[in-house]
């Protein structure tokens, strides 16, 4: 190790530059030990990792003592310097190097010439440098170890248990790392007084992807919470049948890597014995013989029919067994009441209560590639396709893949209409979009669509009516359980285990007297809602139907079920019927792209423009952002031809770019803004397009054209937008990094002891790796809001290596470190992949993995698509409702006052923040939830899930 250490008393700076140090950690403490100064240590950006085995470190001083901003802010990626959890205080804060803190280094210096800690002396040579006011080298003197300017390597290892390391290194490396060794696993039962709580999951219905994810969460969960894990095999034909084959006690282990696989594991079934009184007490008589005390069921409305009956009946069932014998006086005591929680499970998304079940984006997910397949032929033939969809009875899979796909007509379970009915409807709108110009014709039909008189209607009724009166060569394509294979989207992975973690805390949670939970979700929120409730709510809507009541049917839908029925009639009329709104309310609105292309952006103006037209509103593009229109007056109406496929295209058809208004040129924007006399303005796109925003919005005191209503539809992978928790792409964003990661832990897995350091992108935000550890099973994420502390990467590559040898015998699995670019910007994944190979010391080793621009995504995902569509929606609602306050001031020229609240609501952002869809203005968002230098909204709404992907690997936090 060669040491350099230039300072001169109250001056520039000071170098140390260890090299040849056997361990990146035994060199970082190294370092901070001899400047004695552990809280203010922190290698600079130039540090270079040599080799596996050497590491150049460098703090730098300022003349006035400072530490230089760049190291302040590098002091949270190497080193947690002030052991603050506020990554962001370091960015604002002055650390300052005193005299007598650098004279302590000096003296440091000097007692480090005697052999440090194990360290032979010549390894550690140094030199003062005299620096001259601006820190110019003016003067060098070498302490008593001459210096050796080339790298020397450590001496060979005497003996020692890790190969490289003298035993001397290693002990001092273990000491002064305090290295962890405790099992970081989160530990099983310990035998305790009170009975340990056993729970159960069972996977019933139809297979949904997700449900192996909701398994692993609610097992794992309830080992880390303390209480046994069961499986029931089969649904609840396992319950029926009993005994250790069919209701299987689980260990953390046994759920590795679930995540990523399709289906169910623990197996299910349609089970009719289930649906007699004597199969469920069957049922019943098994779980109390097993030991289990609470039952978490993950199914579809019929799987949680029957687990509501389940609990219901359960007094009475047990009543009958102790009579007949069947249980003791004991076992009776003990499980006189019994836990239930349902986790929604199905693809059909038919539960009342919760905006999504478990597998039901997925399904769609299967359906919108296949009917992007479709169309590429169908635009070849000009031809027309049935397809037809699953749903049994709800129309959820078919209504949003008819908005996703921009299909031409729907049949859905819940708004059937009388065979002419639908006959002319539908050829009405088909042969709109024929004569305006439409090759292809896509008819999405739900397995349960129903005429009227609730007679089925099947894809070939519809096929004769496409051939016989509109004379389409039609195809009929039946996508059947494709839909149901294949590994879960990243929603719903992330889905089934929040849930999963949910319905442990539930069970757990609820007395004799709570109602058994439904965990539902509500736009971004998972919450409980009774299991009884809403299963009545979803009888209600199939008896409606039975009744041909179908006004109720529909009104017992979600509301978002009805608002997307809305929306796709809408859309789907666009400037071809008699537009809704009279003349005096039509406006004309524009639309504009910044910052980088987003899955879903193209949605968003595709629906905007369409959704415009249908009310009578004029929409036009800003084609290739601010820059377009104040250099080329990039202005078009856009008009329905025109953009024929693309609200399932990727990229930004329009253009984009990160050039904000006030850098393309603010006075030609309004000009512009005043010769089209835009009534309103969209503004879709990530951080740049919230700074124009606001720029736009501060602008209107000087110029009127910009007094209309503003909003933004936030798209960005980064997601991170301030006013939402949710962003445009960032789903698209989601899953083609989680589908990465899931080919690159395939690779690891083949080969014995491999990881893989994958690196994200993101920005400043950590949104991306921490969602996609949490749907691929991570060991560890790092992200930037945390910086990569020595002591975390210490704990971490200790508790990978134990990781590793856990699984030896079990198969193998690969592991995955996610690290989000801006995490470190000293350690590259390169290089944190080759210090965590060097670290792990031949236990296992770490490669890199860069997906960089594949994260944007191809095609935007369904979500992404529907989303677009449900906010631009949603936007052009906040224009047209705006238009009245904004008026009124834009009237009184003279007093126009931009800081009066009524008028600055009129630019906001349109997000979700919870279970709720709401409007912030840009001016509270900027001013007072944003960290505009870090790009960066104040309060993260994704802490904790970053605690639960550790949580459910066993990752173990150092602070
Ligand atoms: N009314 C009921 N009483 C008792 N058990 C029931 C009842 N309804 C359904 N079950 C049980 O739940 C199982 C699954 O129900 P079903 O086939 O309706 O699927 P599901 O849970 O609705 O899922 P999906 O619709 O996604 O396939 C049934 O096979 C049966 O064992
Ligand atoms: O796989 P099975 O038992 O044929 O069931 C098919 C049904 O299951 C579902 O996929 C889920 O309920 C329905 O959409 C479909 O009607
Ligand atoms: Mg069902």
């Amino acid at each position: 190790m060669t040491v350099t250490t230039p300072f001169v008393n109250g001056t520039s700076y000071c170098t140390v530059t260890a090299y040849s140090v056997p361990s990146y950690k035994a060199a970082i403490d190294f370092y901070a030990k001899f400047l004695s100064l552990e809280n203010r240590s922190s290698p600079d950006e130039n540090s270079t990792l040599l080799s596996n085995e050497s590491i150049s470190l460098k703090i730098l001083l300022r003349p006035d003592g400072k530490i230089n901003k760049n190291v302040e802010v590098h002091l949270k990626e190497l080193n947690s310097i002030t052991k603050t959890q506020d990554w962001r205080s370091h960015a604002s804060q002055s650390l300052v190097f005193n005299t007598s803190d650098i004279l302590a280094v000096k003296d440091t210096l000097n007692a480090m010439n005697a052999p440090l800690q194990g360290y032979p002396t010549e390894l550690f040579p140094m030199q003062l440098y005299t620096l001259d006011p601006l820190g110019n080298v003016v003067g060098v003197t070498s302490t008593k170890n001459a210096v050796s300017t080339k790298p020397t390597p450590p001496p060979a290892p005497e003996t020692s248990a890790r190969s490289g390391l003298s035993s001397k290194v290693h002990s001092y490396t273990d000491l002064a790392y305090r290295m962890k060794t405790t099992d970081t696993y989160p530990s099983l039962p310990k035998p305790s007084k009170k009975p340990q709580k056993a729970i159960a999951v069972m996977t019933s219905g139809g297979d949904a992807p997700g449900m192996n994810s909701n398994v692993r969460a609610i097992v794992r969960s309830a080992i880390f919470k303390g209480c046994r894990a069961f499986v029931v095999m089969e649904g609840y034909e396992g319950l029926v049948r009993g005994g250790p084959e069919y209701i299987k006690e689980f260990h953390w282990e046994d759920v590795r890597g679930w995540s990523a696989e399709g289906g169910t594991n623990i197996g299910t079934a349609r089970c009719m014995e289930f649906k007699k009184r004597e199969g469920r007490l069957l049922g019943a008589q098994h779980l109390i013989e097993a030991g289990v005390d609470a039952l978490i069921v993950c199914g579809g409305d019929g799987s949680l029919t029957g687990a509501d009956l389940f609990r219901s009946e359960w007094p009475s069932l047990i009543e009958e067994l102790l009579k007949t014998d069947r249980i003791s006086q004991e076992q009776y005591e003990r499980m006189k009441h019994l836990n239930i929680c349902g986790t929604v499970g199905s693809i059909d998304n038919d539960m009342s209560t919760t905006d999504a079940t478990i597998g039901a984006y997925s399904a769609l997910d299967r359906i919108c590639k296949a009917i992007d397949y479709v169309e590429a032929t169908a635009n070849s033939h000009s031809r027309a396709f049935v397809v037809e969809v699953m749903g049994r009875n709800c129309g959820w899979l078919a209504l949003l893949a008819g908005i996703a796909t921009s299909a031409d007509y729907i049949f859905i379970p819940e708004k059937p209409a009388t065979s002419s009915e639908w006959q002319d409807q539908m050829c009405d709108i088909v042969s709109k979009h024929r004569s305006r110009g439409k090759r292809t014709t896509i008819v999405v039909v739900a397995e349960g669509a129903i005429g009227a008189d609730l007679t089925p209607i099947s894809p070939s009724d519809v096929h004769k009516v496409l051939v016989d009166r509109l004379g389409l060569d039609t195809r009929i394509t039946t996508l059947g359980h494709v839909q149901r294979g294949g590994t879960a989207v990243a929603y719903d992975r992330i889905l089934a285990t929040l849930q999963g973690l949910e319905a442990v805390n539930a069970v757990l949670e609820s007395s004799p007297d709570t109602p058994s939970p439904l965990i539902a979700v509500n736009e971004n929120k998972i919450v409980r809602k009774p299991l009884m409730e809403s299963v009545k709510l979803t009888k209600a809507v199939a008896e409606a139907i039975q009744a041909k009541d179908f006004k109720r049917a529909m009104s017992l839908r979600d509301t978002e079920f009805i608002e997307h029925l809305n929306n796709f009639m809408a859309i789907n009329s666009a400037d071809h019927n008699e537009p809704k709104l009279p003349k005096d309310k039509r406006l004309k609105i524009a639309i504009v792209n910044v910052g980088a292309p987003a899955g879903g952006i193209n949605s968003a103006v595709y629906s905007m423009a369409t959704y415009c037209m249908s009310q009578g509103h004029r929409p036009y593009a800003i084609y290739n952002g601010w820059s377009g229109l104040a250099r080329h007056e990039s202005v078009r109406s856009l008009n329905w031809k025109d953009m024929l496929g693309w609200q399932s295209r990727g990229g930004s058809e329009i253009g984009t770019n990160r050039v904000t208004p006030e850098e393309a040129d603010l006075g030609m924007i309004a000009y512009y803004f005043q010769k089209y006399e835009f009534d309103g303005l969209i503004i879709v796109g990530g951080f740049e397009a919230f700074e124009s925003l606001h720029q736009l919005e501060r602008a209107r005191e000087s110029y009127p054209a910009f007094r209309i209503p503003m909003v933004l539809i936030p798209a960005t992978l980064s997601n991170n937008v301030p006013g939402t928790e949710y962003s445009l792409g960032s789903d698209t964003a989601l899953n083609a990094l989680m589908e990465y990661c899931d080919v690159v832990k395939q690779s690891a897995s083949s080969t014995r002891g491999r990881a893989f350091v994958v690196d994200c992108q993101g920005g400043n935000s950590g949104y991306l790796s921490t969602y996609a550890s949490l749907a691929v099973g991570a060991q560890v994420s790092y992200v930037p809001e945390e910086g990569i502390s020595l002591e975390q990467l210490s704990e971490d590559i200790e508790y990978l290596a134990q990781s590793f040898e856990k699984a030896e015998g079990r198969g193998r699995f690969g592991k995955l470190i996610l690290k989000s670019t801006n995490a470190s910007k000293a350690l590259s994944a390169t290089k944190l992949a080759d210090v965590i190979t060097a670290e792990a010391d031949g236990r296992f080793d770490a490669k890199p993995a860069y997906p960089g621009h594949v994260q944007q995504g191809g095609l935007p995902s369904p979500i992404d698509r529907t989303r677009a569509t449900r906010m631009a929606i949603k936007a052009v609602g906040f224009i047209e409702d705006n238009q009245a306050a904004i008026a009124e001031a834009r009237a009184a020229e003279e007093d126009f006052n931009a800081d009066d609240k009524t008028i600055s609501d009129t630019a906001a952002v349109v997000g979700v923040k919870g279970s709720h869809v709401v409007y912030n203005s840009i001016r509270q968002l900027y001013d007072y939830e944003t960290e505009v230098s870090m790009r960066m909204p104040k309060v993260i709404h994704w802490q904790a899930t970053r605690l639960i992907a550790d949580h459910l690997v066993g990752r173990k936090r150092v602070d």
